[in-house]
């Protein structure tokens, strides 16, 4: 589906005042080879712009979490057109594929995948050596926020540990950077997980039922965390099987056998 420019005005934000296409999906299908084959994915069209907030849903099996690992440039689609960022995604090779996701993308998932024994402001650190971002000369893709300055990024490890504790800071549990993950509550794990998805300032934040761990009061920190990261020109995706996170989205899908329908 193709979306108005005046529609994305809704958000709000400098970056707000041109529509920019994030993701571009075009007739996408994805099937699994099965006796009959299993088509996950079935002609999906998606266009998602800059700052949009888009909840998906559907029932178990549908093709949700297809539809994320082809979105997150974990899987390939079988047929149809996938661009990110304006890249067409679809024929590249795996290492520019593994590029492309570390430079835009970051995830989320329902469990927060922090390691125990290293510190909070670590377990963010870490999300750059895994990117393979060490050296990280590299400019971060322009979503506002706490992008730090050349200085810092020239301070090698150093430059990490402050990008690291501009990431947390950015999410509200800077105060917590020193502590072990199993100190802090289910929201604050949650928001130093997203804080090491958005080190290397990703365009696009993907989340896999992010709120599935938490109770009521976290759930809305976390979507309060959302609603302002969006507010910075972040682009967020998120599958949930829960209405209340769905119905704090800008814009809501639904898949059913991987056919993709936006909701009103
Ligand atoms: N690697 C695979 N090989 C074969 N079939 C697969 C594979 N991955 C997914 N499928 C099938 O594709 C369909 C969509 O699966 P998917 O995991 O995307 O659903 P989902 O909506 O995420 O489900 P859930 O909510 O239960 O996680 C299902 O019929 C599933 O069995």
């Amino acid at each position: 589906m193709s979306r108005s420019p005046a529609r994305s005005r809704r958000a709000t934000g400098w970056w707000s005042a041109v529509a920019e296409p994030v993701i571009e999906l075009a007739e996408v299908c994805r099937e699994f080879p099965a006796q009959p084959p299993v088509r996950a994915l079935d002609r999906v069209t998606l266009r998602v712009d800059r700052g949009d907030y888009l909840a998906v849903a559907g029932p178990s099996g549908s093709g949700k979490s297809t539809l994320l690992n082809v979105l997150g440039l974990l899987d390939r689609p079988s047929s149809g057109s996938y661009r990110l960022d304006g890249t067409e995604t679809t024929a590249l090779r795996d290492g520019a594929r593994t590029r492309l996701r570390g430079d835009r993308i970051g995830f989320v998932f329902q469990s927060f995948h922090l390691l125990p024994h290293r510190s909070v402001v670590e377990n963010v650190m870490l999300a750059e050596v895994y990117r393979g971002r060490k050296k990280a000369g590299i400019k971060p893709a322009d979503s506002g926020g706490a992008a730090v300055g050349l200085r810092a990024v020239k301070q090698g490890r150093g430059g990490r540990r402050a990008r690291a504790k501009a990431a947390l800071e950015r999410v509200g549990v800077a105060h917590r950077a020193g502590f072990l993950p199993g100190l802090l509550s289910g929201g604050e794990r949650q928001r130093a997980a997203i804080a090491r998805a958005l080190m290397g300032e990703p365009s696009l934040l993907l989340c896999d039922e992010p709120t599935g761990n938490l109770d009521s009061r976290n759930t809305e920190a976390v979507l309060g965390l959302f609603d302002e990261l969006r507010g910075q020109g972040l682009t967020i995706v998120v599958i949930t099987h829960e209405r209340e996170v769905g119905a704090r989205a800008e814009r809501r899908v639904r898949i059913t056998d991987g056919v993709l329908v936006e909701e009103d």
